[in-house]
């Protein structure tokens, strides 16, 4: 029976799915490429049974999903590719209408939670597609997330870029989750055996890749725009854990959230096994 995995095609999941590729049989795996925010919606839909896909998403659905142990994408302090860009500094953008990445359903959710508890402001959302030149003539901030953050910071066109890892560190001194490895409760139960062999193998691929960065940035597509050595700082900064502290820093996101009204519920954390 194959399994269909999201495969987030941002420079963050290339070191995961690399590793999981060259050294285990994925024969009896679909992978489905796309942004988060198009993953989350087609893991809720179930046209895919699992993914590496946005936290806030396991959050608000968490009825239909359980959680792969050990791995997620987050940061402890900076994550290098999560950025509000903006003309003014972020004290200034009180009441500013703010642009968000099309991308994103996390980081929108972070950026709402940092402006209305860090600083108590009060602002309106909305989403664009619109490069990031573009976008700050209509917006004083945008938030962009992935491979447009990390071009966007090296570009040097916004006159302020906040490290949303960052803030949320500064504001709570925990993790920020901002993907959770997100399993249908329905595919675990159907391709339950496919799906055990799986989360092994992911963390052994993690494993792996933390031990071949450099290889890795040598042969991938990505180091073409930004750079092998660039790279390997990038995935050192990133942290694919998902520890105690992590789903602390999880819960009180999730909570914030749902006190904003971002989110319906409380969501339990409930892991495959
Ligand atoms: C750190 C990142 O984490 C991501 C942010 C996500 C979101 O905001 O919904 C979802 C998945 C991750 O790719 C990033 O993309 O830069």
């Amino acid at each position: 029976m194959t399994i269909d995995i999201g495969h987030i095609k941002y420079a963050n999941c290339t070191p995961i799915f690399t590793a999981l590729a060259s050294h285990f049989d994925c024969s009896g795996y679909r992978f489905v490429d796309g942004v988060p925010a198009d993953l989350n919606a087609m893991l809720r839909s179930g046209e895919i049974d699992l993914s590496p896909s946005s936290s806030i998403e396991y959050a608000t659905a968490h009825e239909q999903y359980c959680l792969l142990p050990s791995l997620s994408i987050s940061s402890i302090g900076a994550v290098k590719s999560v950025f509000l860009f903006s003309s003014v500094p972020v004290e200034e953008l009180d009441g500013c209408p703010i642009g968000l990445s099309a991308e994103s359903d996390t980081s929108v959710n972070l950026l709402k939670v940092l402006l209305a508890r860090k600083y108590g402001f009060s602002n309106s959302f909305e989403r664009t597609r619109e490069p990031l030149a573009e976008a700050l003539k209509r917006f004083p901030g945008l938030l962009l997330i992935g491979d447009a953050a990390l071009k966007g910071a090296a570009s040097g066109v916004a006159a302020y870029c906040y490290d949303l890892g960052q803030l949320w560190y500064d504001f709570t001194g925990l993790p920020f989750v901002f993907a959770l490895w997100i399993v249908r409760r329905d595919a675990a139960t159907a391709k339950h055996a496919g799906m055990t062999m799986l989360a092994r193998d992911l963390v052994a691929a993690k494993e792996l890749a933390y031990r071949s960065y450099p290889e890795i940035a040598a042969s991938c597509q990505e180091r073409e725009w930004i750079g092998e050595s660039d790279l390997v700082d990038y995935w050192n900064t990133i942290n694919y854990e998902l520890t105690e502290a992590h789903i602390e820093g999880a819960r009180l996101f999730f909570r914030h959230a749902f006190e904003l009204g971002l989110i319906p519920t409380l969501p339990q954390i409930r892991f495959f096994e």
